[in-house]
Protein backbone atom coordinates (compact mmCIF):
# COMPACT_ATOMS: atom_id res chain seq x y z
CA UNK A 1 0.00 0.00 0.00
CA UNK A 2 1.33 3.63 -0.60
CA UNK A 3 3.54 5.47 1.95
CA UNK A 4 1.62 8.86 1.89
CA UNK A 5 -1.83 7.03 3.71
CA UNK A 6 0.97 6.20 6.79
CA UNK A 7 0.89 7.71 9.85
CA UNK A 8 4.27 10.08 10.38
CA UNK A 9 3.88 9.52 14.14
CA UNK A 10 3.77 5.59 14.37
CA UNK A 11 6.91 4.57 16.21
CA UNK A 12 8.61 0.96 14.87
CA UNK A 13 7.70 -0.56 18.41
CA UNK A 14 4.00 -0.20 17.25
CA UNK A 15 4.08 -1.77 14.16
CA UNK A 16 5.93 -4.90 15.89
CA UNK A 17 2.61 -5.26 17.31
CA UNK A 18 0.04 -7.22 15.88
CA UNK A 19 -3.60 -5.72 15.11
CA UNK A 20 -6.53 -8.34 16.02
CA UNK A 21 -10.14 -8.07 14.10
CA UNK A 22 -12.66 -9.76 16.26
CA UNK A 23 -15.93 -10.08 13.85
CA UNK A 24 -15.90 -10.36 10.03
CA UNK A 25 -18.43 -7.62 9.11
CA UNK A 26 -18.44 -4.43 6.96
CA UNK A 27 -16.85 -2.17 9.72
CA UNK A 28 -14.61 -4.92 11.24
CA UNK A 29 -12.78 -5.87 7.88
CA UNK A 30 -13.03 -2.07 6.87
CA UNK A 31 -10.62 -1.62 10.14
CA UNK A 32 -8.66 -4.36 9.03
CA UNK A 33 -7.45 -2.96 6.12
CA UNK A 34 -7.12 0.42 7.33
CA UNK A 35 -4.44 -1.23 9.88
CA UNK A 36 -2.98 -2.98 7.04
CA UNK A 37 -2.70 0.28 4.59
CA UNK A 38 -0.76 1.71 7.82
CA UNK A 39 1.87 -1.13 7.88
CA UNK A 40 0.35 -3.15 10.72
CA UNK A 41 0.30 -7.10 10.67
CA UNK A 42 -3.28 -7.65 10.54
CA UNK A 43 -5.20 -10.81 11.67
CA UNK A 44 -8.72 -11.49 11.90
CA UNK A 45 -10.96 -13.77 13.45
CA UNK A 46 -14.18 -14.80 12.01
CA UNK A 47 -17.11 -17.67 12.51
CA UNK A 48 -17.47 -18.65 8.49
CA UNK A 49 -14.31 -21.17 7.44
CA UNK A 50 -15.60 -19.60 3.88
CA UNK A 51 -15.51 -16.11 4.31
CA UNK A 52 -12.22 -16.82 5.71
CA UNK A 53 -11.21 -18.59 2.95
CA UNK A 54 -12.68 -16.14 0.83
CA UNK A 55 -11.09 -13.10 2.29
CA UNK A 56 -7.27 -15.15 2.51
CA UNK A 57 -7.39 -15.98 -1.18
CA UNK A 58 -9.24 -13.26 -3.00
CA UNK A 59 -8.90 -10.40 -0.63
CA UNK A 60 -12.41 -9.64 -0.80
CA UNK A 61 -15.66 -10.18 1.57
CA UNK A 62 -18.56 -11.15 -0.50
CA UNK A 63 -21.09 -11.51 2.35
CA UNK A 64 -20.60 -7.67 4.08
CA UNK A 65 -18.62 -5.89 1.83
CA UNK A 66 -18.34 -7.05 -2.05
CA UNK A 67 -17.53 -4.41 -3.96
CA UNK A 68 -13.98 -3.66 -1.55
CA UNK A 69 -10.43 -4.92 -1.94
CA UNK A 70 -8.97 -6.23 1.22
CA UNK A 71 -5.06 -4.98 1.95
CA UNK A 72 -3.77 -8.39 1.07
CA UNK A 73 -2.08 -8.37 4.64
CA UNK A 74 -5.39 -9.01 6.34
CA UNK A 75 -4.63 -12.63 7.00
CA UNK A 76 -8.28 -14.18 8.48
CA UNK A 77 -8.98 -17.26 10.37
CA UNK A 78 -11.56 -18.78 12.39
CA UNK A 79 -9.47 -20.10 15.15
CA UNK A 80 -8.66 -17.37 17.91
CA UNK A 81 -5.25 -18.82 18.36
CA UNK A 82 -4.16 -17.89 15.10
CA UNK A 83 -5.21 -13.82 15.65
CA UNK A 84 -5.04 -13.32 19.11
CA UNK A 85 -1.13 -14.08 20.22
CA UNK A 86 1.18 -11.48 19.82
CA UNK A 87 -1.13 -8.84 19.36
CA UNK A 88 -1.30 -5.32 21.04
CA UNK A 89 -4.26 -4.22 19.88
CA UNK A 90 -7.45 -5.96 19.38
CA UNK A 91 -10.70 -4.38 18.12
CA UNK A 92 -13.84 -6.47 18.73
CA UNK A 93 -16.64 -5.41 15.89
CA UNK A 94 -19.48 -8.45 17.33
CA UNK A 95 -23.20 -7.42 17.30
CA UNK A 96 -23.88 -6.61 21.00
CA UNK A 97 -26.19 -9.78 21.22
CA UNK A 98 -23.15 -12.01 20.98
CA UNK A 99 -20.64 -9.69 22.38
CA UNK A 100 -20.15 -11.30 25.80
CA UNK A 101 -19.84 -14.57 24.70
CA UNK A 102 -17.39 -14.34 21.70
CA UNK A 103 -14.99 -11.96 24.36
CA UNK A 104 -15.45 -15.52 26.66
CA UNK A 105 -14.57 -17.66 24.03
CA UNK A 106 -11.24 -15.50 23.01
CA UNK A 107 -10.18 -15.25 26.68
CA UNK A 108 -7.68 -17.91 26.80
CA UNK A 109 -5.94 -16.37 24.21
CA UNK A 110 -5.89 -12.50 26.04
CA UNK A 111 -3.43 -10.94 27.92
CA UNK A 112 -3.73 -8.13 30.12
CA UNK A 113 -0.73 -5.91 28.36
CA UNK A 114 -3.38 -6.08 25.28
CA UNK A 115 -5.57 -3.40 24.67
CA UNK A 116 -9.47 -4.16 23.91
CA UNK A 117 -11.73 -1.78 22.21
CA UNK A 118 -15.32 -1.94 21.39
CA UNK A 119 -16.83 -0.65 17.97
CA UNK A 120 -20.12 -2.03 18.50
CA UNK A 121 -22.82 0.28 19.14
CA UNK A 122 -25.47 -1.79 21.78
CA UNK A 123 -26.33 -2.54 24.94
CA UNK A 124 -26.48 -5.58 26.70
CA UNK A 125 -29.68 -6.12 28.06
CA UNK A 126 -28.98 -7.75 31.21
CA UNK A 127 -27.85 -4.77 33.64
CA UNK A 128 -28.10 -2.53 30.79
CA UNK A 129 -24.02 -2.93 29.95
CA UNK A 130 -22.35 -1.04 27.51
CA UNK A 131 -20.15 -3.21 25.83
CA UNK A 132 -16.53 -1.66 27.50
CA UNK A 133 -18.21 -2.35 30.19
CA UNK A 134 -18.74 -6.46 29.53
CA UNK A 135 -15.10 -6.22 27.97
CA UNK A 136 -13.98 -5.01 31.56
CA UNK A 137 -16.28 -7.14 33.50
CA UNK A 138 -14.69 -10.30 31.27
CA UNK A 139 -10.85 -9.39 31.26
CA UNK A 140 -10.19 -7.28 34.40
CA UNK A 141 -7.92 -5.66 32.09
CA UNK A 142 -6.73 -1.45 32.44
CA UNK A 143 -6.61 -0.84 28.39
CA UNK A 144 -9.73 -0.80 27.73
CA UNK A 145 -11.78 1.87 24.84
CA UNK A 146 -14.36 2.55 22.62
CA UNK A 147 -14.51 3.60 18.88
CA UNK A 148 -17.42 5.57 17.88
CA UNK A 149 -18.51 8.41 15.62
CA UNK A 150 -20.20 9.13 12.12
CA UNK A 151 -18.73 5.55 10.60
CA UNK A 152 -20.66 4.29 7.78
CA UNK A 153 -18.50 0.83 7.09
CA UNK A 154 -18.90 0.95 3.41
CA UNK A 155 -17.63 5.13 3.01
CA UNK A 156 -15.05 4.13 5.46
CA UNK A 157 -13.92 1.16 2.86
CA UNK A 158 -13.97 3.41 0.05
CA UNK A 159 -11.93 5.77 1.95
CA UNK A 160 -13.83 8.82 1.94
CA UNK A 161 -12.96 11.49 4.20
CA UNK A 162 -13.87 10.02 8.03
CA UNK A 163 -13.88 11.44 11.47
CA UNK A 164 -13.92 9.02 14.49
CA UNK A 165 -13.50 8.77 18.13
CA UNK A 166 -10.91 6.86 20.41
CA UNK A 167 -12.52 6.97 23.73
CA UNK A 168 -10.57 6.28 26.80
CA UNK A 169 -9.65 7.10 30.45
CA UNK A 170 -6.33 5.29 29.62
CA UNK A 171 -3.93 7.57 27.48
CA UNK A 172 -1.95 4.35 25.85
CA UNK A 173 -4.92 3.13 24.48
CA UNK A 174 -5.93 6.35 22.61
CA UNK A 175 -2.25 6.93 21.36
CA UNK A 176 -2.32 2.87 20.17
CA UNK A 177 -5.82 3.25 18.52
CA UNK A 178 -4.49 6.50 17.15
CA UNK A 179 -1.43 5.04 15.76
CA UNK A 180 -3.26 2.18 14.25
CA UNK A 181 -6.11 3.71 12.41
CA UNK A 182 -4.99 7.20 12.06
CA UNK A 183 -4.23 8.08 8.29
CA UNK A 184 -4.93 10.98 5.81
CA UNK A 185 -8.67 9.94 5.31
CA UNK A 186 -9.31 8.28 9.14
CA UNK A 187 -9.38 11.28 11.48
CA UNK A 188 -9.04 9.50 15.00
CA UNK A 189 -9.86 11.90 17.50
CA UNK A 190 -9.29 11.21 21.10
CA UNK A 191 -12.00 11.45 24.03
CA UNK A 192 -11.61 10.10 27.84
CA UNK A 193 -15.52 10.33 28.13
CA UNK A 194 -15.85 6.48 27.54
CA UNK A 195 -19.04 6.26 28.75
CA UNK A 196 -20.70 9.16 27.05
CA UNK A 197 -19.15 8.40 23.81
CA UNK A 198 -20.39 5.09 24.09
CA UNK A 199 -24.14 5.75 25.23
CA UNK A 200 -24.41 8.13 21.87
CA UNK A 201 -23.13 5.57 19.59
CA UNK A 202 -25.91 3.40 20.74
CA UNK A 203 -28.53 5.61 20.96
CA UNK A 204 -28.48 7.08 17.50
CA UNK A 205 -29.51 4.08 16.24
CA UNK A 206 -32.70 4.30 17.88
CA UNK A 207 -33.61 7.88 15.95
CA UNK A 208 -32.50 6.13 12.64
CA UNK A 209 -35.15 4.15 12.37
CA UNK A 210 -37.59 6.85 13.37
CA UNK A 211 -35.87 8.74 10.76
CA UNK A 212 -36.07 6.04 8.20
CA UNK A 213 -39.53 5.20 8.62
CA UNK A 214 -40.29 9.75 8.51
CA UNK A 215 -38.17 9.41 4.69
CA UNK A 216 -41.12 6.66 4.15
CA UNK A 217 -43.81 8.00 5.00
CA UNK A 218 -42.99 11.22 2.67
CA UNK A 219 -42.28 13.63 5.87
CA UNK A 220 -40.20 16.47 4.43
CA UNK A 221 -37.29 17.94 5.06
CA UNK A 222 -38.83 20.40 8.01
CA UNK A 223 -39.88 17.21 9.84
CA UNK A 224 -36.93 15.41 9.86
CA UNK A 225 -34.69 18.38 10.85
CA UNK A 226 -37.37 18.71 13.78
CA UNK A 227 -36.88 14.59 14.31
CA UNK A 228 -33.46 15.03 14.64
CA UNK A 229 -33.07 18.19 16.77
CA UNK A 230 -35.85 16.61 19.07
CA UNK A 231 -33.80 13.06 19.15
CA UNK A 232 -30.30 15.04 20.22
CA UNK A 233 -32.17 16.53 23.09
CA UNK A 234 -33.59 13.14 23.97
CA UNK A 235 -30.49 10.97 23.80
CA UNK A 236 -28.31 14.02 25.85
CA UNK A 237 -31.62 14.06 28.20
CA UNK A 238 -31.08 10.23 29.03
CA UNK A 239 -27.11 10.45 28.69
CA UNK A 240 -27.49 12.83 32.06
CA UNK A 241 -29.40 10.74 33.63
CA UNK A 242 -27.30 7.97 33.03
CA UNK A 243 -24.78 9.78 34.23
CA UNK A 244 -22.94 11.11 31.36
CA UNK A 245 -21.16 14.40 30.20
CA UNK A 246 -24.07 16.34 27.73
CA UNK A 247 -21.10 18.11 25.84
CA UNK A 248 -20.14 14.87 24.52
CA UNK A 249 -23.72 14.83 22.42
CA UNK A 250 -22.34 18.25 20.65
CA UNK A 251 -19.41 16.15 19.01
CA UNK A 252 -19.33 13.34 16.74
CA UNK A 253 -20.15 10.57 18.35
CA UNK A 254 -23.44 12.45 19.79
CA UNK A 255 -24.47 14.72 16.73
CA UNK A 256 -22.34 13.84 14.26
CA UNK A 257 -23.10 9.65 14.48
CA UNK A 258 -26.85 11.16 14.49
CA UNK A 259 -26.61 13.00 11.29
CA UNK A 260 -25.23 10.25 9.44
CA UNK A 261 -27.11 7.69 10.71
CA UNK A 262 -30.25 9.74 10.32
CA UNK A 263 -30.01 10.91 6.95
CA UNK A 264 -28.62 7.78 5.22
CA UNK A 265 -29.55 4.84 3.38
CA UNK A 266 -26.49 3.08 4.32
CA UNK A 267 -27.55 2.84 7.53
CA UNK A 268 -29.00 -0.15 8.53
CA UNK A 269 -31.21 0.84 11.16
CA UNK A 270 -32.60 3.75 8.65
CA UNK A 271 -33.50 1.04 6.54
CA UNK A 272 -34.76 -0.85 8.71
CA UNK A 273 -37.52 2.26 10.02
CA UNK A 274 -37.78 2.92 6.09
CA UNK A 275 -39.19 -0.71 5.26
CA UNK A 276 -41.45 -0.25 8.51
CA UNK A 277 -42.78 2.79 7.07
CA UNK A 278 -43.47 1.22 3.66
CA UNK A 279 -45.96 -1.25 6.10
CA UNK A 280 -43.91 -3.74 6.74
CA UNK A 281 -43.51 -5.72 10.12
CA UNK A 282 -40.95 -5.47 11.81
CA UNK A 283 -39.90 -9.35 11.03
CA UNK A 284 -40.11 -8.54 7.55
CA UNK A 285 -37.96 -5.33 7.61
CA UNK A 286 -35.10 -7.28 9.96
CA UNK A 287 -35.71 -10.65 7.75
CA UNK A 288 -35.10 -8.51 4.33
CA UNK A 289 -31.75 -6.43 6.10
CA UNK A 290 -29.74 -9.61 6.57
CA UNK A 291 -27.48 -7.99 9.17
CA UNK A 292 -28.31 -6.68 12.43
CA UNK A 293 -30.12 -3.45 13.13
CA UNK A 294 -28.65 -2.52 16.90
CA UNK A 295 -31.59 -0.10 17.18
CA UNK A 296 -33.83 -2.56 17.21
CA UNK A 297 -33.20 -3.70 20.48
CA UNK A 298 -31.89 -0.59 21.60
CA UNK A 299 -34.99 1.33 21.45
CA UNK A 300 -36.57 -1.62 23.92
CA UNK A 301 -34.26 -1.05 26.57
CA UNK A 302 -33.82 2.50 26.41
CA UNK A 303 -37.79 2.88 26.73
CA UNK A 304 -37.40 0.48 30.01
CA UNK A 305 -34.80 2.38 31.08
CA UNK A 306 -36.73 5.59 30.82
CA UNK A 307 -39.99 4.87 32.04
CA UNK A 308 -38.16 3.40 35.46
CA UNK A 309 -36.26 6.30 35.69
CA UNK A 310 -38.76 9.04 34.92
CA UNK A 311 -36.90 10.35 31.40
CA UNK A 312 -39.10 12.00 29.11
CA UNK A 313 -38.51 10.09 25.97
CA UNK A 314 -41.32 10.65 23.41
CA UNK A 315 -39.79 9.53 20.46
CA UNK A 316 -38.49 6.29 22.18
CA UNK A 317 -41.80 5.72 23.43
CA UNK A 318 -43.44 5.98 20.17
CA UNK A 319 -41.04 3.81 18.41
CA UNK A 320 -41.44 1.70 20.79
CA UNK A 321 -45.26 1.04 20.33
CA UNK A 322 -44.67 1.33 16.69
CA UNK A 323 -42.06 -1.60 16.89
CA UNK A 324 -43.57 -3.72 19.68
CA UNK A 325 -47.10 -2.70 19.76
CA UNK A 326 -48.32 -2.36 16.27
CA UNK A 327 -49.49 1.12 16.48
CA UNK A 328 -49.23 2.76 12.92
CA UNK A 329 -46.33 4.77 12.31
CA UNK A 330 -47.69 7.77 10.66
CA UNK A 331 -50.76 7.68 13.71
CA UNK A 332 -47.62 7.70 15.92
CA UNK A 333 -45.91 10.98 14.04
CA UNK A 334 -49.09 12.84 14.76
CA UNK A 335 -49.29 11.78 18.28
CA UNK A 336 -45.32 12.89 18.75
CA UNK A 337 -46.36 16.24 17.09
CA UNK A 338 -49.23 16.95 19.58
CA UNK A 339 -47.95 15.80 22.94
CA UNK A 340 -44.24 17.58 22.00
CA UNK A 341 -42.93 20.47 24.52
CA UNK A 342 -43.51 23.55 23.74
CA UNK A 343 -40.38 25.08 24.81
CA UNK A 344 -37.11 24.98 22.63
CA UNK A 345 -34.14 23.93 23.99
CA UNK A 346 -33.78 23.25 27.50
CA UNK A 347 -30.75 23.39 29.54
CA UNK A 348 -29.92 20.37 31.89
CA UNK A 349 -26.82 20.42 33.58
CA UNK A 350 -27.31 17.49 36.10
CA UNK A 351 -28.97 14.34 36.19
CA UNK A 352 -31.12 16.12 39.66
CA UNK A 353 -31.87 18.89 37.09
CA UNK A 354 -33.76 16.05 34.77
CA UNK A 355 -35.38 14.14 37.51
CA UNK A 356 -36.45 17.60 39.08
CA UNK A 357 -37.67 18.96 35.74
CA UNK A 358 -39.83 16.22 34.96
CA UNK A 359 -41.22 16.21 38.61
CA UNK A 360 -42.13 19.65 37.79
CA UNK A 361 -43.25 19.02 34.80
CA UNK A 362 -45.96 16.00 35.43
CA UNK A 363 -43.43 14.58 32.47
CA UNK A 364 -44.58 11.63 30.81
CA UNK A 365 -44.23 9.03 33.60
CA UNK A 366 -44.33 12.18 36.34
N1 LIG B 1 -21.33 -1.44 9.66
C1 LIG B 1 -21.14 -0.18 10.00
O1 LIG B 1 -21.31 0.74 9.20
C2 LIG B 1 -20.66 0.12 11.39
C3 LIG B 1 -19.97 1.30 11.61
C4 LIG B 1 -19.57 1.61 12.90
C5 LIG B 1 -19.84 0.75 13.94
N2 LIG B 1 -20.50 -0.39 13.69
C6 LIG B 1 -20.76 -1.25 14.84
O2 LIG B 1 -19.84 -2.31 14.79
C7 LIG B 1 -20.46 -3.54 15.14
C8 LIG B 1 -20.01 -4.56 14.16
O3 LIG B 1 -20.52 -4.15 12.92
P1 LIG B 1 -20.17 -4.78 11.53
O4 LIG B 1 -20.83 -3.94 10.51
O5 LIG B 1 -18.73 -5.02 11.38
O6 LIG B 1 -20.82 -6.20 11.51
P2 LIG B 1 -22.19 -6.88 11.77
O7 LIG B 1 -22.89 -6.21 12.86
O8 LIG B 1 -22.94 -6.96 10.53
O9 LIG B 1 -21.67 -8.37 12.15
C9 LIG B 1 -20.40 -8.55 12.69
C10 LIG B 1 -19.86 -9.91 12.56
O10 LIG B 1 -20.22 -10.61 13.76
C11 LIG B 1 -20.50 -11.93 13.42
N3 LIG B 1 -21.33 -12.55 14.42
C12 LIG B 1 -22.63 -12.36 14.67
N4 LIG B 1 -23.02 -13.15 15.67
C13 LIG B 1 -21.93 -13.87 16.06
C14 LIG B 1 -21.67 -14.87 17.02
N5 LIG B 1 -22.64 -15.34 17.81
N6 LIG B 1 -20.44 -15.38 17.11
C15 LIG B 1 -19.46 -14.95 16.32
N7 LIG B 1 -19.63 -14.00 15.38
C16 LIG B 1 -20.85 -13.47 15.26
C17 LIG B 1 -21.15 -11.85 12.05
O11 LIG B 1 -21.05 -13.10 11.42
C18 LIG B 1 -20.29 -10.79 11.39
O12 LIG B 1 -19.14 -11.38 10.85
C19 LIG B 1 -21.97 -3.32 15.09
O13 LIG B 1 -22.57 -3.75 16.27
C20 LIG B 1 -22.15 -1.83 14.83
O14 LIG B 1 -22.92 -1.23 15.86
C21 LIG B 1 -20.90 -0.74 12.44
O1 LIG C 1 -25.55 0.76 9.69
P1 LIG C 1 -25.87 1.22 11.09
O2 LIG C 1 -27.23 1.80 11.21
O3 LIG C 1 -25.55 0.15 12.09
O4 LIG C 1 -24.89 2.45 11.40
C1 LIG C 1 -23.56 2.36 11.12
C2 LIG C 1 -22.72 3.32 11.93
O5 LIG C 1 -22.98 3.19 13.30
C3 LIG C 1 -22.81 4.76 11.49
O6 LIG C 1 -21.88 5.51 12.22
Amino acid sequence: MSDDRSNPDRSSDDRSQRVAVLGGGSFGTALASIAADNGFEVRQWLRDPALVEQINREHRNGRYLPDYAINPAVKASSAFEDVLPGAGLVLVAIPSQAFRQVVRQALPWLTPSQILVSTTKGIQEDGFKLMSQLLEEETGFAHIGVLSGPNLATEVAERQLTATVIASDDPLTRTRVQTALGCDYFRVYASNDRYGVELGGALKNVYAIAAGMAAALGMGENTRSMLMTRALAEMSRFAVSQGANPMTFLGLAGVGDLIVTCSSSRSRNYRVGFALGEGRTLDEAVEALGQVAEGVNTVRLVRDKSREEGVYMPIAEGLYQVLFEGVPAREMARLLMRGEQSSDVEFVLSRENVQQDHRDTGGPHG
